[in-house]
């Protein structure tokens, strides 16, 4: 017989309201109904790392930009929310050494495929089709959440995707991994590099299980939200019906107090403080959806045994992103093309000590107008400049011939991934306060977040209705095969 569910609790807290957070609220108003008060708590603004800037009347994405075809959770967001997807602009790569371009995509896929043949052999073809393999196993995390099941752990959710392989892609670069699976060390150099520097601002010396999700972010069919990707947070939130308390939470600790059945329940009391001084309340449940590290929380955590630090390990990758309007210089990039005929969109580098710049993108505004077309060289235009350090002016001058403005966002955006890849905090810190960014630690991206974030509300589900045989299961794809 099913199981007998206790009440429901009565408020659970939600902190951060970039996608994980508003996901989070979402998926926790699916699984408790409709009687629990849920508040997210967001200083800045709703969105987070999804943010956009506005230039001369246009909006443009400055954070997380792209969502891939497959990634489930996303596109059952933008359906749900009534959102559309952001118009296609046809785009081509060019990838630059510092002094050369040494690949220019062409408009004809065959020129593109003979090209590719010709230089790297089948190691194109073979990237895609090993990055195909991993990212069906993946693919498994939906079917496992729609049944209900959920993980305490991101290695135990891995596990449960793609077993001992997907634990070793955490453990090893993605050029070992790579090596290890006979793609040639040119091709890495030249063409692998330059996607993990655009994605994640790092070498190939990032972990492979990043790594393939950075190859997978340079698939095609990639696609965006019309209006700007922070839509979806700003949806989820009032979708789920979720009070936005606008402040920081400073402390979360952990309160015993006598239940209704005379055993005793832990509360949990967050202190924040809002444009109207500090609060606190109480909570039955609380989700921690922003990281907990250096420069991007300060949360301190008390009463809690063990305790739990208000920064684990590891850091946060610097990525500047540096917003131009201008006209590029073409000789920067040595090249004699006439700027007129230069529609090159996507410049991606290779890895070069010297170069100050990770990629440098022509921008279209988050909703594209009818008749809008991709500007040549030779006229002005938003420019997206990814690096590690902040621009000077120098650099700049070097780049573009003209700029008529400078807009810069430094972003901790990811994590620094060096494997092997050191113990991950758990999802679960105490027994109903939930870790869900944890899960960057294997690949940060939008997808990742919202996969994470139905996770946490399924664990919150299970833990608070003792469901443990939904918690961990081991072999669930061998047991759910032939299941809808
Ligand atoms: C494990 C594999 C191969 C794929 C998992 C599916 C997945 C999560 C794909 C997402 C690919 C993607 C759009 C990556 C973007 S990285 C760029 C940047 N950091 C951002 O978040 O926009």
């Amino acid at each position: 017989s099913a199981p007998k569910l206790k009440e429901q609790p009565k408020k659970i807290a939600v902190i951060g309201g970039g996608i994980g957070g508003t996901a989070a609220a979402y998926f926790l108003r699916q699984e408790f109904g409709p009687s629990v008060k849920i508040d997210v708590f967001e200083a800045g603004p709703v969105g987070g790392r999804l943010a956009t800037e506005n230039i001369r009347g246009h909006d443009y994405e400055i954070g997380g930009s792209i969502i891939h075809p497959l990634n489930l959770h996303m596109k059952h967001f933008v359906d749900r929310l009534g959102l559309s997807t952001r118009a296609e602009v046809p785009s081509k790569v060019a990838i630059f050494d510092g002094k050369e371009l040494t690949f220019e995509e062409s408009d004809w896929f065959i020129v593109n495929f003979l090209r590719m043949l010709w230089r790297y052999g089948l190691n194109s073809i073979r990237m895609h089709m090993w990055v195909e393999g991993i990212l069906d196993k993946f693919m498994r995390i939906y079917q496992y959440q729609q049944f209900g099941y959920s993980f305490s752990s991101v290695e135990r959710l891995l596990h449960a995707m793609g077993g001992d392989s997907f634990l070793m892609l955490l453990n090893q670069t993605l050029e070992e991994a790579m090596l290890a699976n006979g793609f040639s060390q040119v091709f890495i150099n030249d063409i692998v590099t330059p996607i993990s520097r655009v994605n994640y601002g790092q070498s190939v010396r990032l972990s492979a299980f990043v790594g393939t999700v950075s190859l997978a972010g340079a698939n095609s069919g990639l696609w965006a939200v019309d209006g700007g990707n922070k839509r979806v947070c700003s949806g989820l939130l009032y979708n789920s019906k979720a009070e936005l308390i606008q402040a920081r939470v400073v402390s979360v600790s952990v309160k015993m107090r006598p239940s209704r059945s005379g055993t005793v329940a832990n509360f949990y009391e967050l202190n924040y403080v809002g444009d109207s001084g500090p609060a606190h309340s109480l909570y039955d449940i609380v989700i921690v959806a922003t990281p907990l590290h250096q420069g991007l929380s300060d949360i301190s955590f008390s009463g809690f045994s063990p305790p739990i630090p208000s920064h684990f390990p590891g850091r946060y990758h610097q990525t500047v992103a540096t917003l131009v309007l201008g006209r590029l210089n073409m000789s920067y990039l040595g090249s004699n093309h006439k700027p007129a005929d230069f529609v090159v969109s996507e410049i991606l580098t290779t890895d070069n000590e010297a170069l100050a710049i990770n990629s440098l993108g022509s921008l279209h505004p988050v909703h594209i107008p009818q008749g809008y077309r991709q500007p040549p060289a030779s006229e002005s235009k938003v420019w997206k400049v990814f690096s590690q350090e902040p621009l000077s002016e120098e650099q700049l001058g070097e780049i573009f011939v003209s700029r008529e403005g400078v807009w810069e966002k430094r972003w901790l955006a990811y994590p620094s991934y060096s494997p092997p890849q050191r113990r991950m905090p758990p999802f679960t810190l105490h027994d109903r306060l939930f870790y869900l960014n944890t899960i960057e630690w294997a690949a940060s991206c939008m997808e990742m977040s919202a996969i994470s974030a139905r996770n946490m509300a399924l664990l919150a589900h299970h833990r608070w209705h003792d469901q443990t045989d939904k918690i961990d299961q081991e072999d669930l794809h061998t047991r759910l095969r032939g299941e809808l």
